[in-house]
């Protein structure tokens, strides 16, 4: 049984303004397994966080349902751990708080909290900056503490929207060789927003190419190549010619 199933899943949101509604997601199907490293990649606006925020539980799908492990989601749970844009740390507490800010919450003890966030400090490369705070850190830093506190909970899944979005180009690509290490290590199942071609290339053990307005899977395609991925490799780029070729139909590049 897949581990994520997304049946017939659609989201339309009310436009009171033209009082019409907002088709975002028009009838998705999607099945993700248990290990699997999915990439929604599509334009801006095709509905991925739309997407996402409903695997998450933090919206509700007009149509459909969506279930993890078997169970349909109405709202968030700690089966479904979540990274940002923004790593959306406190400011005001130091790295391994930061990390363990979930079980602050849920009345474990220091001495527990400590304990337990050493092993997803560890596991991102962040020993030795457990005593800093986020503004003493860089973007991909902090980053990896989201990372981390998601661990934590030993989701069942990980739901990550455009996480590196906001980092240089170098910091995203030393960031995708680590998360694979994590994914790899803690054998989790990612579910991975982003519009990079590249990024999802780079990443994903399956590509769902989303369409806009409204958001509709084009193509679901399991990516078969060897890691750690070469972005000048001629497989890499029959891929991406074959995802541009989905995104924009009418301007199919010819193979060289
Ligand atoms: N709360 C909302 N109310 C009304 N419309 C919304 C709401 N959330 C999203 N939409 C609309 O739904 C569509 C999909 O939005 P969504 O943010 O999911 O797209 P996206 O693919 O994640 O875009 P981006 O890559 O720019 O973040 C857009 O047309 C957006 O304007």
């Amino acid at each position: 049984m897949a581990l994520i199933s997304i049946n017939g899943v659609s989201r339309v949101f009310d436009d009171p303004k033209r009082k019409t509604g907002v088709i975002a997601l028009d009838d998705i199907n999607l099945e993700v397994q248990r290990n699997d490293f999915l990439c929604l990649l599509g334009p801006s606006g095709c509905g991925k966080s739309t997407l996402l925020n409903m695997i998450a539980g933090f919206d509700l799908p007009s149509a459909g349902t969506v279930s993890v492990g078997g169970q349909v989601i109405g709202r968030p749970g700690a089966d479904r751990g979540v990274v940002f844009q923004q790593a959306n740390l406190m400011p005001w507490l130091p790295v391994w708080e930061n990390v363990a800010f979930h079980l602050k919450m849920s009345g474990a003890g220091k001495a527990t909290r400590r304990e337990k966030s050493q092993k997803f400090i560890d596991m991102v490369g962040l020993t030795g900056f457990e005593n800093y705070f986020p503004s003493e850190l860089s973007g991909g830093m902090n980053q990896r503490v989201g990372i981390a506190r998601a661990l934590l909970m030993n989701p069942e899944v990980i739901l990550m929207d455009e996480p590196f979005g906001a980092l240089d180009e170098q910091t995203r690509m030393d960031m995708h060789g680590e998360l694979i290490r994590i994914w790899r290590e803690s054998k989790s199942t990612i579910v991975f927003v982003t519009h990079g071609i590249d990024e999802s290339l780079a990443l994903g053990t399956h590509v769902a190419v989303m369409t806009a307005r409204p958001g509709r899977i084009r193509e679901l395609m399991p990516i078969d190549l060897a890691r750690p991925r070469d972005p000048t490799s001629p497989a890499f780029n029959d891929y991406k010619r074959h995802i541009l070729s989905l995104l924009r139909p009418e301007n199919v590049i010819a193979p060289v």
